[in-house]
């Protein structure tokens, strides 16, 4: 059998410890998949001293470190699970530099510098896995960088982050309120160190950049998506939602489009209204799910447990075992495959169906003004339905809510409708505007 591989794993927090954990209680069977055993020699962080459950008394707790550049010196593998940009990138690099190869979950680092790690990757002969940068446990990076290599992908859509999914699942079925649901999230271990990078869709668009650069063959960075997240989402816009069949989801969406004569890509992440009946709204708690559009292959559907220290543990010991058979047994895995270099469309370019609810006086001819601000911008209504609508204090009008859905239209079109009806006299209030997918 080969000399034992030494493993340095930086960062001992929520994957982190899983992954520490997991790597000795089985390290018999790694060793006999791998063909030579993996030896964890340390694993960094900030301060040894804290205490840390499922390390802290056990034999995981001799391995601490806090000099994390000589433990990446004298490694064959090294497991980035810190986060973040520095000094993740610096060690990153030092650690390629230096021969070892390399798996992380670092999707803001990927989405961020992505290239200039694949081409020290390159440079240096070694491999560059980041299986559990995407969807968590969810095998996605794979299919897509290697089953699918041989097809044409035209559409990525799916849900990769689990904190907002949960967070949604919870104001729908318990009626919480976005913070507190945010908090337990944290408290599960779901959410990013700030999870306002869970909240405002940073997390999910550096997922759908990721995606999208392998699944088109083109770089896409974390600038390129155009990105929205559920801070704006109401308990209101959560109960209309369900009153309209349908729920709501934070989507990550890349796809191959044409615009002004010019074949690129789109890549957005925002809400969006799912029909009930759709396969994304069944998608509870902190799952994940990504359905991939492929010339030949047809439909695909990827899902699973997008958050965790457990499921992503074993994303990143799939890769970590990986990594170290091809030490072993010679050759690397994929390296970066950017030479369609397909530009990216403007955001404004792409064609979603929107609900719209508007607050109107309840009058004659105000229906015909609205639908008439709709059709000047090339927008077409495909339903529209009124309820009453709670009169302010002080105001003696009576006032409706409209609801209106439309076909799909272009978000240009959409934005300057949005701007026409605000300064229509009859409309008190555009409530909100949301997106609709999957019907
Ligand atoms: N928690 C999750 O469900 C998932 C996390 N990820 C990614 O995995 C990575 C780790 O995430 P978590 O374990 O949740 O984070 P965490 O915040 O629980 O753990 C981070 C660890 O890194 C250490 N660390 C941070 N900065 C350091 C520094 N400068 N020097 C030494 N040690 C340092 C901390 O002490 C801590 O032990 C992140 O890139 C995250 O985006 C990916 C998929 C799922
Ligand atoms: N914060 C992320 C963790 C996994 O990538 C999420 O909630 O999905
Ligand atoms: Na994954």
């Amino acid at each position: 059998m080969p000399a034992p591989l030494k493993v340095a794993i930086l960062g001992c927090g929520v994957v982190g410890t899983q992954v520490a954990r997991r790597l000795t209680e089985h390290a018999d069977e790694l060793a006999s998949r791998v063909g030579t055993p993996l030896e964890l020699v340390g694993i960094a962080v900030r301060d040894v001293a804290q205490p840390r459950e499922g390390v802290t008394g056990t034999p995981l707790a001799d391995l601490l470190t806090q000099d994390a550049e000589s433990l990446v010196a004298g490694a064959d593998v090294v497991v980035e699970l810190m986060g973040g940009i520095e000094p993740a990138r610096s060690l990153i690099l030092r650690a390629i530099e230096g021969g070892a190869s390399v798996v992380t979950a670092n999707k803001a680092l990927l989405a961020q510098d992505g290239p200039t790690l694949y081409a020290a990757a390159d440079a240096a002969g070694v491999d560059l896995y980041f299986e559990a940068a995407v969807a968590g446990a969810i095998p996605i990076v794979r299919p897509v960088r290697e089953s699918l290599a041989g097809d044409q992908v035209q559409r990525v859509l799916g849900i990769v982050n689990g904190t907002t999914n949960y967070v949604l699942d919870r104001m729908a079925t318990d009626g919480l309120e976005l913070e507190q649901a945010v908090k337990e999230a944290q408290t599960l271990g779901y959410a990013e160190a700030d999870p306002t990078a869970d909240v405002e869709g940073h997390d999910a668009a550096a997922k759908a950049a990721i995606l999208a650069s392998l699944a088109f063959h083109t770089r896409v960075a974390l600038d390129d998506v155009a990105c929205e997240g559920i801070s704006a989402v109401t308990a209101d816009d959560v109960a209309w939602a369900q009153r309209t069949g349908h729920t709501i989801k934070l989507l990550a969406i890349a796809e191959r489009n044409a615009h002004d004569g010019v074949t690129g890509i789109q890549v957005r992440v925002h809400p969006a209204l799912v029909p009930s009946d759709h396969p994304l709204a069944g998608v509870r708690g902190a799952f994940n799910a990504v359905f991939v559009e492929a010339e030949a292959a047809g439909e695909l559907m990827f899902y699973g447990r997008g958050a965790g220290g457990a499921p992503t543990s074993s994303a990143v010991l799939g890769d970590l075992v990986s990594v170290a058979r091809h030490r072993v047994l010679g050759g690397r895995g994929p390296v970066e495959s950017s030479y369609a270099a397909l530009p990216v469309l403007p955001a404004l370019a792409a064609r979603t169906r929107f609900q719209v609810r508007l607050a109107v006086e309840d009058r004659p001819g105000v229906l015909a003004q609205v639908a008439a601000a709709l059709a000047e911008h090339g927008v077409s209504i495909e339903a529209v339905r009124q309820v009453a609508y709670p009169v302010p204090a002080g105001d003696g009008d009576a006032l409706a809510l409209l609801l209106i859905t439309t076909h799909a239209a272009q978000e240009s079109a959409l934005a300057a409708t949005v701007t026409a009806l605000t300064d229509l006299d009859a409309v008190r209030e555009v409530v909100s505007v949301l997106r609709v997918e999957g019907a």
